[in-house]
């Protein structure tokens, strides 16, 4: 009997599998065959992206241009610097024709619906989102916490709602309401599966999980309508400089 392929199934992520799969020494040669050929402009775009993820700085670039001015043949190479080196690149547009311009492309939606069962429960706990509790929760007895979800609109439990954790069980806690009409009534908070309101995802996402994020500092839209003796303000930029500068503008 011939005993199966150990190479072939098993936990692996097709993702990665696919992505690993290319022919290295040929994207190498068009690479270097093409590298050659940049104009001054692409060249330094090319440079700065390579640059960021060979020494993983990170980024987002958004590189525009007239039709035929050279993005798609730009792209191309770019996927290949990091893919003859055996690293990952995941060429992803918003439309199934664009998705046929780059190798391996895939639309958004084909390359997330696709791999469902690629992404793992570990990578679905490093998401977050907007409005979405984070899957650990480190609460203590006595810590602020926010409502992230209006969830009984008759006890004043609405998003934004400050409460402090007075009790903490497996599946629930109890918390005094300190903010609005309610302050010093104690809440019970339930795990809630909850979808993301505003979800950018490119998939469909459901976490259990208490509807609350710790809170010690709020935004200041979160803070509307509150009268508070004490404020500490948070300002990681100098706002005041840009107001007046902002003010020169207009005077
Ligand atoms: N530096 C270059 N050297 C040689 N050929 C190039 C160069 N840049 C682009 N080209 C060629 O010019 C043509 C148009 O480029 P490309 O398709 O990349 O443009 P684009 O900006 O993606 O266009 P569109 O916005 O219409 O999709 C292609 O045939 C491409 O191979």
């Amino acid at each position: 009997m011939p005993k199966p392929d150990p190479d072939i199934g098993g936990n692996e992520n097709v993702l990665i599998s696919d992505e690993l799969s290319y022919d290295r020494e040929k994207l190498k040669a068009e690479h270097d065959r093409d590298i050659v050929k940049l104009t001054e402009e692409q060249r330094k775009i090319y440079d700065e992206i390579v640059d960021a993820v060979v020494n993983e700085k990170g980024g987002v670039f958004f590189v525009y241009g007239f039709g035929g001015t050279g993005k798609t043949f730009m792209w191309r190479l770019l996927s290949a610097a990091i893919r003859f080196k055996g690293e990952i690149c995941l060429n992803t547009a918003s439309s199934g024709i664009a998705s046929l311009l780059l190798q391996g492309g895939r639309t958004a939606h084909s390359r997330f619906s696709r791999n469902d069962q690629a992404l793992t429960p570990d990578f679905l706990n490093t998401i977050k989102v907007s409005g979405l509790p984070n899957h650990s929760l480190r609460l203590k007895v006595g810590c602020p916490v926010m409502l992230l979800r209006n969830i009984d609109h008759t006890n004043s439990l609405m998003n934004g709602t400050r409460l402090q954790i007075t009790e903490m069980d497996d599946l629930l806690v109890k918390a005094k309401v300190i903010t609005g009409e309610k302050v010093g009534k104690t809440v019970v908070i339930p795990r809630l599966s909850i979808t993301p309101s505003d979800n950018k995802l490119p998939f469909k996402m459901r976490r259990r999980q208490l509807l609350i994020a710790v809170a010690f500092a709020i935004t200041i839209n979160k803070s509307q309508g509150q009268s508070l003796s004490h404020v500490g303000l948070y300002l990681p930029r100098d706002v005041f400089q840009e107001m007046s500068s902002l003010m020169d503008n207009y005077t």
